[in-house]
């Protein structure tokens, strides 16, 4: 299937999927009513944005990092946009933890007055386009990426999810006086995962003891997430987003050329 000129919906000039996102919901955004302990993960697409989720579900809920819970990152951490299950975000019990793509101009007022906090991860976009190639060949309601001279004039286009990576990065960065935000780098995390936690869980306020750290550095890493069915996204792929084909995964290489 080639989802070529319908699987992208563009409101107020991004480019949102489709089938996933509510249009009633994007009219209100504006005044969706953020809390002070709301934290936002915010990425463009293929940054990092399900590890991240996967580190703070461990900082969070201590079922998730000893293992006598058995909820998946998504349920944890709903994407914001794409509510795909449905989650009731206003009677959510504090702390509401979100992930989502939006673009800084699009998010509620709420969140600019420095209420909640942000994380903001970006990723070298040679690895960002490299990974939304193969995410696009493999997903059934995304174009297929064809050949990759192809994919790359729709990804520096921005005729993607996500609309333009430089717009969105930039973006978030020019305004970050006006959030209460922490950039992270996708490489930096992949270098030094444990120094990525701390700061991360510095930034949330969350006291850790050593062995909760042990636990969610081990727990975060390429290989272990592959193999936790809560964080590795095989199941919402595979019967909630849909694939091509039985090959491929969310979690496909890890890999950090650098920048
Ligand atoms: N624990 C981890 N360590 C390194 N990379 C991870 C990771 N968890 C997910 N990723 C990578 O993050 C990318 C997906 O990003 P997102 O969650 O924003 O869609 C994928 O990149 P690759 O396709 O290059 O492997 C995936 O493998
Ligand atoms: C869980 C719904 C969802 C959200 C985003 C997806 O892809 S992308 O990150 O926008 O490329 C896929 C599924």
């Amino acid at each position: 299937m080639d989802n070529k000129d319908t699987y992208l919906l563009n409101f107020k000039g991004y480019n949102f999927e489709s089938s996933f996102v509510d249009a009633d919901f994007l009219e209100n955004l504006d005044d969706f009513e953020i809390r002070d302990d709301d934290v936002f993960i915010i990425t463009f697409p293929k940054s990092g944005t399900i590890w991240t989720q996967q580190i703070l579900s461990l900082i969070y809920f201590e079922g998730h990092r000893n293992r006598t819970e058995d909820l998946s990152t998504l349920d944890r951490i709903p994407f914001f946009e794409y509510n795909i299950r449905k989650t009731d975000f206003l009677n959510r019990p504090s702390p509401r933890l979100f992930c989502s793509h939006l673009p800084y101009y699009l998010v509620p007022k709420g969140l600019k007055s420095k209420k909640a906090k942000i994380i903001y991860v970006y990723r070298n976009p040679k690895d960002v386009m490299t990974s939304y190639f193969h995410f696009s060949n493999l997903v059934v309601r995304f174009e297929a990426g064809n050949d990759m001279e192809h994919f790359m004039k729709r990804f520096l286009d921005g005729n993607v999810v996500g609309s333009r990576w430089f717009d969105h990065v930039r973006g978030w960065y020019e305004h970050r006086h006006d959030f209460s935000i922490l950039f992270m780098m996708y490489e930096e995390m992949k270098k030094d995962r444990r120094s990525s936690v701390l700061k991360i869980s510095r930034f949330l306020e969350k006291e850790l003891g050593e062995e909760d750290v042990e636990a969610i550095v081990e727990q975060a890493t390429f290989q272990n997430m592959q193999s936790d069915p809560r964080a590795n996204y095989d199941e919402i792929l595979k019967y909630e987003v849909g694939k091509r084909t039985d090959e491929g995964h969310f979690l496909r290489k890890g890999d950090a050329q650098g920048f």
